[in-house]
């Protein structure tokens, strides 16, 4: 199974706090953005880099800098939205493509309802966030939005993935690099994953159920 899970102490540390049954929604959505800006630390570790000559306090210096056009975060609505201003923290001028998608509860297959992408994505690496990778249709349907529109250099950084949704997409997009804080058992009969979280983007909102 072709993914990257990191095993960052704090990483580990803090997806267990996140897998507290009766957490509260700020804890919730604090944890999502600390956990997110140490997945995109690890997600960016293989960008490169060009050297360029500046002028320096003491003269003409090279220094390095991270190579091509700024890259795009893509969070798939909602429960993406939670991760964005973490991975903002390290990559602050990122430029912002958006794309709403909602599980039917009954197919379990991802309804689309917006997107809105920057322009230039085959030239920009994308990186799709998503607190949830279950059965990789929300996931996959994403990257084919964006390979549609050119985009060549995709990763997927997830909080909790499901087996099921790795192979899906290692299966469909073998290019594409997934990174995880936690490779989890199973799906339960309604896909959700187990351990896993609940539903992410209750949690994130605050529009959890009893
Ligand atoms: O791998 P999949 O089986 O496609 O499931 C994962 C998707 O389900 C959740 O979103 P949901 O559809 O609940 O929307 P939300 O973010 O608005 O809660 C989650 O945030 C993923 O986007
Ligand atoms: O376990 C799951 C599966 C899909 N969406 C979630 O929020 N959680
Ligand atoms: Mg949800």
């Amino acid at each position: 199974m072709n993914i990257t899970v990191v095993q960052h102490p704090l990483v580990q540390h803090k997806l267990g706090l996140l897998r507290e049954g009766d957490i509260s929604t700020m804890k919730f959505r604090q944890l999502t953005q600390e956990l997110a800006r140490l997945l995109a630390y690890e997600a960016t570790r293989d960008f490169e880099l060009e050297t360029i000559q500046i002028d320096g306090w003491c003269g003409k210096i090279d220094i390095e800098q991270i190579k091509g056009k700024k890259v795009t975060v893509v969070p798939i609505l909602r429960a993406g939205i939670g991760m964005l201003d973490g991975v903002l923290d390290l990559v602050p001028s990122a430029k912002i493509s958006v794309v709403g998608l909602a599980r039917n509860e009954e197919t379990l297959e991802p309804v689309s309802y917006f997107d809105k992408f920057v322009d230039s994505l085959d030239e920009r690496i994308a990186i799709i966030i998503d607190p949830m990778l279950a059965t990789g249709g929300s996931m996959n349907a994403t990257i084919e939005l964006l390979k549609r529109k050119g985009c060549k250099q995709i990763k997927a950084v997830v909080m909790v993935a499901a087996p099921e949704g790795v192979k899906a997409v290692n299966d469909a997009h073998p290019d594409v690099q997934i990174y995880s804080a936690s490779l989890d058992s199973h799906l339960n009969e309604h896909g959700y994953i187990i351990p896993g979280l609940g539903d992410a983007g209750d949690k994130i909102f605050g529009t959890k159920h009893a």
